[in-house]
């Protein structure tokens, strides 16, 4: 067995006060910029996008018909349930990397590495997913604006096309934009936000006006048997009965679909070492932006089913294509442009928090060492941002890629779980550790976090399950092949380190308000050191 910096190598763990050093160390020329209102932003600007304007109609046409509402209350609080675990670790252990950096401190070495191995597919398929949708409603703008493609060239935008053209256009042009340090600015996502909010508040308030009672009946379609060679979900299978569509259980596995529309709070921890008190204001942003988001959500959804018959809302634009069937064809262009934009932050903000997590695995060693470099040129973090951008472009080039939305459902969930678990093993062996926020109600809210979390899971199809288990697969393998050798736990000394060097900076987000704020706090709440374990052994590596 290769020795290792604090015990074996499995258990091996990144030292809570090494996690703070490395950003204290790397940070010391950076500013603290984000405030509350920012992150809030940040989470409005990566979580409202293609759940809300596509998932939605094909889950109510397709899954659990006008019920498709309580399938958004139950993925809101599914989620409402892991925001709160990874809101107090995020306000425990403030810094970049979001649940990679928590299984870290908290699990070890190689359940990190499959966490974070789980957030780089979770965030290579949203990337991918989202700008299919964007090609969508981009067509669908164009058609708005009495702009008609002619078919031979129109073939290539649609989201199905068997080749996209604007799909991965898009994400070359906002990776090269990334890759440039090109800054998304707070004061661009705000306008951006902002207009997301006001569409979503449009359709609520306009759509109200046309709402037929008639649409919500019968509000639980009778359950439909599976077509005969269609995938079950795990649960189904489990008790092989074949739960095909609707009914009860339709509630239940369009609920799992739809915590897509949720995700993204998570990324507001990415955001960590650029935010001023990140202990308070990082919890504070996500359950604030997590609840604004499910209030938006459901109401968006009771007026969506109550527009049009559940069975018409398949299309590829549902809620534009609701609005312009009751004649509200003035509205539905305002929809189409604001689900443009939303959906293109929403695909910046991903690739953003990809190059970070493929930053901060490259800075551990994890991944090669290059990813964890910030260019000399553009001060940025590029062959990370590259990676993460081609990653995507090369998977939104797959036809139905739009099929692999539970994928992403299931890499969210997994890091669910792991932050649930993470809050019950860190009140344990760290318990004195500064908690800007504490999960009410410990041990009871991350166990019921954990049991609803997987409960979806098991909502999910096996091949879904399949699909990921050959991915986790391939993360075992280069974790045995790679990165338990390159480790830079396994390999301190060894390492040509430059910490001028390694700066992500603020990785691509950009903030209005003037610096105040040196980031003191994080000083102030090392571990008195008898609490700290022992200083790593350093020298003794697996290569001597
Ligand atoms: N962390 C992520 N995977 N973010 C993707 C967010 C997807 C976003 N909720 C949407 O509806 O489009």
């Amino acid at each position: 067995m290769a020795p290792s910096a604090n015990g074996q190598t499995v258990g091996r763990r990144l030292p809570v006060e090494s996690a703070f050093t490395r950003v204290e160390d790397a940070r010391h020329r950076l500013p603290r910029l984000f405030g509350r209102r920012d992150l809030v932003v940040l989470g409005l600007g990566v979580m409202i996008g293609s759940g809300i304007f596509s998932i939605s109609g094909v889950q109510a046409a397709n899954v659990a018909g006008p019920a498709v509402i309580l399938s958004f209350v139950i993925a809101a609080i599914v989620c409402l349930l892991a925001a709160a675990c990874y809101a107090e670790l995020s306000s425990t252990i403030p810094v970049s990397g979001s649940a990679y950096t928590f299984s870290y401190v908290t699990f070890g070495e190689m359940w990190a590495w499959l966490v974070g191995w789980a957030l780089v597919l979770e965030l290579v398929t949203a990337a991918a997913i989202v700008a299919r949708v964007w090609s969508a409603y981009f067509l669908a703008t164009l058609d708005g604006f009495g702009v008609t493609l002619p078919s031979g060239i129109a073939q290539f935008f649609g989201p199905e096309a068997e080749v996209n053209l604007v799909a991965p256009l898009l994400l070359l042009i906002l990776t090269a934009l990334i890759v440039t340090g090109t800054k998304l600015s707070a004061r661009v996502l705000t306008i951006v936000v902002i207009a997301k909010v006001a569409v979503i508040l449009l359709v609520v308030v306009v759509g109200a006006a046309h709402v037929k009672m008639e649409n919500y009946q019968p509000f639980v379609p009778p359950a439909r048997a599976a077509p005969a060679k269609a995938d079950p979900t795990v649960l189904g299978w489990l008790l092989d009965s074949a739960f095909g569509s609707f009914g009860m259980m339709g509630i239940f596995t369009a609920a799992s679909t739809i915590v897509f529309a949720y995700i993204g709070f998570d990324l507001i921890a990415t955001a960590s070492e650029d935010a001023r008190s990140p202990r308070k204001t990082v919890p504070q942003g996500m359950l604030l932006g997590l609840g604004a988001v499910t209030i938006l959500y459901i109401a968006m959804a009771v007026v969506l089913v109550g527009m049009r018959p559940y069975a018409k809302l398949g299309g590829s634009a549902p809620v534009s294509e609701a609005m312009a069937a009751v004649g509200l064809g003035w509205a539905a262009k305002v929809v189409n442009l604001g689900a443009l934009l939303a959906l293109m932050t929403v695909i910046m903000v991903v690739l953003i928090a990809q190059s970070r997590v493929l930053f901060n695995m490259g800075r551990d060693g994890l991944l090669p060492k290059s990813l964890g470099r910030v260019s000399r040129v553009y001060s940025s973090p590029a062959r990370a941002a590259a990676a993460a951008g081609i990653a995507a472009l090369v998977l939104t080039l797959y036809p139905k890629v739009l099929e692999l939305e539970e994928l992403l459902v299931i890499g969210a969930l997994f890091c669910f779980a792991f932050c649930a678990v993470g809050v019950l093993r860190l009140r344990h062996t760290e318990p004195n550790l500064e908690r800007g926020f504490r999960v009410p109600l410990v041990p009871l809210i991350p166990l019921l976090s954990l049991a609803a979390t997987m409960w979806l899971m098991l909502n999910l199809k096996t091949g879904t399950w399949i699909k990921f288990f050959v991915w986790m697969g391939i993360g075992i393998a280069i974790y045995g092949l790679y990165g338990r050798w390159h480790s830079r736990l396994a390999n301190e000394d060894s390492w040509d380190f430059d910490l001028g060097d390694t700066d992500p900076g603020t990785g691509g987000f950009q903030a209005i308000r003037a610096d105040q704020d040196r980031p003191t706090e994080l000083r102030a709440i090392r571990t008195p050191p008898e609490q700290q374990p022992q200083k790593p052994t350093r020298g003794k590596h697996m290569r001597n």
